[in-house]
């Protein structure tokens, strides 16, 4: 498994190993010793799988506050993801920073984003379908949400973003201004 830090300090890029042959592959896409390993040790105890019918597609930016925070491991089975971590912890250097990454069932990468951040992602082409694990349980009371297109957040989605699909609930997502976060930075 290979990790690449990104630039946003704790969110990392993950690329298992994929043992190809005559059939295709075969490739762990978790192991739990080899993160422990790697020093990353989390108890994932919920897995998800979303399919989106349509390119174009935003899910996001979403987070759950303490004390149901979740930590994800993300990546795509079929199709494409532009795939968006936002720093939102109080205190944090990259405050209201965020990165992004291309997850593809081609490409294999997952994306490891901790409590503290946004996640979201736009889906790149037809029937994309992405999976992810989290290290708490769907609390809906602690479910919240960010503005996908916040000008002051400034995400580059490299997609016209008044052309996307989203759930009313994303659509009427309150600004990066108002909104009032309930993580906080501890430096290592
Ligand atoms: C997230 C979630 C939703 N649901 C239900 C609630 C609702 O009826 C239906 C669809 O929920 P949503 O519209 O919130 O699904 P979606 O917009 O796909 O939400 C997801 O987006 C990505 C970006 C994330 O990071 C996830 O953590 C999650 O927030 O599924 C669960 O039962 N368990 C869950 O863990």
């Amino acid at each position: 498994m290979n990790i690449e830090e990104t630039a946003l300090k704790d969110v990392f890029a993950i690329t298992p190993q994929r043992f190809g042959d005559d059939r295709g592959f075969f490739s762990e896409t978790y192991n739990r010793q080899a993160w422990a390993d790697a020093g990353l040790d989390y108890n994932f105890v919920q897995d998800n799988h979303s399919k989106s019918g349509a390119a174009g597609t935003v899910r996001g930016l979403h987070y759950q506050s303490p004390p149901a925070a979740q930590d994800k491991l993300v990546r795509v089975v079929s199709g494409s993801i532009f795939d968006v971590a936002v720093d939102v912890r109080l205190g944090s250097p990259n405050f209201g920073k965020w990165i992004a990454v291309e997850l593809s069932a081609e490409n294999g990468k997952q994306l490891f984003v901790p409590k503290g951040f946004l996640h979201g992602f736009l889906t790149l082409v037809d029937a994309t379908e992405v999976v992810y694990k989290c290290t708490d349980f769907y609390a809906p009371n602690c479910d919240g949400a960010v503005r996908f297109d916040d000008p002051s957040i400034g995400i580059d989605w490299g997609w016209d973003t008044g052309n996307v699909i989203l759930s009313e609930k994303d659509a009427n997502a309150p600004s990066f201004d108002t909104f009032k976060s309930p993580f906080t930075y501890e430096a290592l």
